[in-house]
């Protein structure tokens, strides 16, 4: 008899894998090592930003009271004490009608409350003369301005984009706690399976699952551990799912996870006595994708064919491994675009489509990428995105609204959104 599986709604799915999730702990990281890991710690600002009051404009420092009543017919003349660029102080404070020339980031002389632009002045022998009143404060950047001393800037969980690490360089983190990499394995089973150098023989194909698979982790900037390829033989893959076991925080399947004769993942998952979080999901590509826990770990099986491997990493993987590192924001990011071409197969469970989204001037537009199997590498290939049609709908037609998730952002968000 074969086995009848209850499938599960996607937003369940999701729920159930990020509700078991372990850290993996912090390590402390050099600045130049730090770009695209997730920070363990809050940002603070160290100090003051700016850390002294400074001038914004290449000028001159001046006391605004010595402006005042200054007009066309009246312009009020300066001289010039001394001249100074961003790294230099002057030596001493200004006083009445005296000023000192000074670049931008240049710290404010004493005495002086604002500065004067270059281009609103008019040279003379001995400094320069300028035609308007300005007030107390007016061109300063005043210290503190962007942050406070002791503020906290950015929170812990977030990833390190180049902006990260122009603020963590700002405050002098020349390390910062992050999170560690989880060690994620990858086994790739079936029979049928030949490495990426081999040529063709009857009835087989190459593993493309396992290299995909180590791509979508170096996206997240995490390595692989791999298992490589397993005939489909229940002894042999038990034995290797339990050394992956020690040896790995996740382990990721590909193939063996459906109802056929060869397919021993599930009497894999019940030798371990691992919990079966679920084997049936209502989406398409990836309605057999299933997710066990044993000693604690997540063992995800994939499925073989390649589309719904891909969908299942970016929905199931992809959240369980940012969180596991302290990141919130987990989900792929979620955009609205008009259908640029006709769709009109019906939809029994969610679809996932791989497509191509392009921002236009008149807004976004996404479209199938192809060949839209489960069994389909091309469209993948071509896909920057994937559009989602909920469960139980047909004939979507070229200009209505769909979703759609962006994959390759670096950062997501924290909310699964359909
Ligand atoms: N009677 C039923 N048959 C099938 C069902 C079902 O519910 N009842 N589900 C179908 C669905 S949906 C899918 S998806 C597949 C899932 O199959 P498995 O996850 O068990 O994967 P395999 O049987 O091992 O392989 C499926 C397909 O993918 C190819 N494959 C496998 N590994 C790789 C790899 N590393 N690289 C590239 N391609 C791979 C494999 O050759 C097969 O063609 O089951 C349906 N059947
Ligand atoms: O898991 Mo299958 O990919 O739904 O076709
Ligand atoms: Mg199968």
């Amino acid at each position: 008899m074969v086995e009848m599986r209850k499938p599960i709604a996607v937003t369940e799915a999701i729920e159930r894998v990020v509700a078991h999730v372990k850290t993996t702990g912090t390590e402390k990281v050099a600045l130049g090592e730090a770009y695209g890991r997730i920070l363990a710690e809050p940002i603070l600002a160290k100090h003051d930003m700016p850390p002294f009051e400074r001038s914004p404009y290449d000028g001159f420092a001046i006391r605004s009271q010595d402006s005042i009543g200054a007009s066309g017919e009246n312009r009020k003349a300066f001289t010039v004490i001394d001249h100074i660029g961003a790294g230099q102080s002057a030596k001493r404070g200004i006083a009445e009608f005296e000023a000192v020339r000074i670049m931008t980031g240049a710290p404010i002389p004493d005495n002086a409350d604002a500065v004067v632009m270059l281009e609103q002045t008019v040279e003379t022998a001995t400094g320069f003369t300028l035609r308007k009143p300005f007030t107390s404060g007016e061109n300063i950047s005043a210290r503190g301005e962007e942050a406070k001393n002791g503020e906290e800037l950015i929170k812990s969980g977030s990833f390190i984009h180049p902006g990260t690490i122009g603020l963590l360089a700002t405050f002098g983190y020349a390390k910062v706690f992050v999170a560690k990499k989880p060690i994620v394995g990858i086994l790739s089973t079936g029979t049928e399976l030949l490495e990426v150098e081999d040529e063709l023989t009857p009835g087989k194909i190459r593993n493309s699952n396992g290299p995909m698979i180590a791509a979508q982790l170096v996206r997240m900037g995490l390595t692989t551990r791999s298992y490589g390829m397993l005939a489909d033989d229940l002894d042999m893959c038990m034995e290797t799912v339990k050394q992956a076991l020690c040896e790995t925080d996740v382990l990721i399947t590909t193939g063996g996870v459906s109802v056929g004769d060869f397919d021993y993942l599930p009497a894999v998952y019940d030798r371990l006595g691992a919990d079966v979080l679920f084997n049936k999901v209502a989406m398409r590509p990836g309605s057999v994708t299933t997710v066990a826990i044993a000693e604690g770990k997540h063992l995800f099986g994939l499925s073989g064919n390649p589309s719904a491997c891909f969908t299942g990493f970016e929905l199931f993987v992809r959240p369980v491994l940012l969180k596991m590192m302290g990141s919130e924001n987990m989900y792929l990011p979620y955009a609205k675009a008009v259908l640029g071409e006709d769709f009109t197969k019906a939809n029994p469970f969610t679809r996932f489509v791989r497509a191509i989204y392009e921002s236009t001037l008149d807004g976004a537009i996404v479209r199938p990428a192809g060949f839209n199997k489960s069994s389909a590498v091309s469209s993948i290939a071509r896909g920057n995105s994937i559009i989602v049609l909920p469960g139980g709908t047909r004939g979507f037609t070229a200009g209505m609204d769909v979703d759609v998730l962006l994959l390759g952002v670096d950062e997501g968000v924290d909310k699964w959104m359909l």
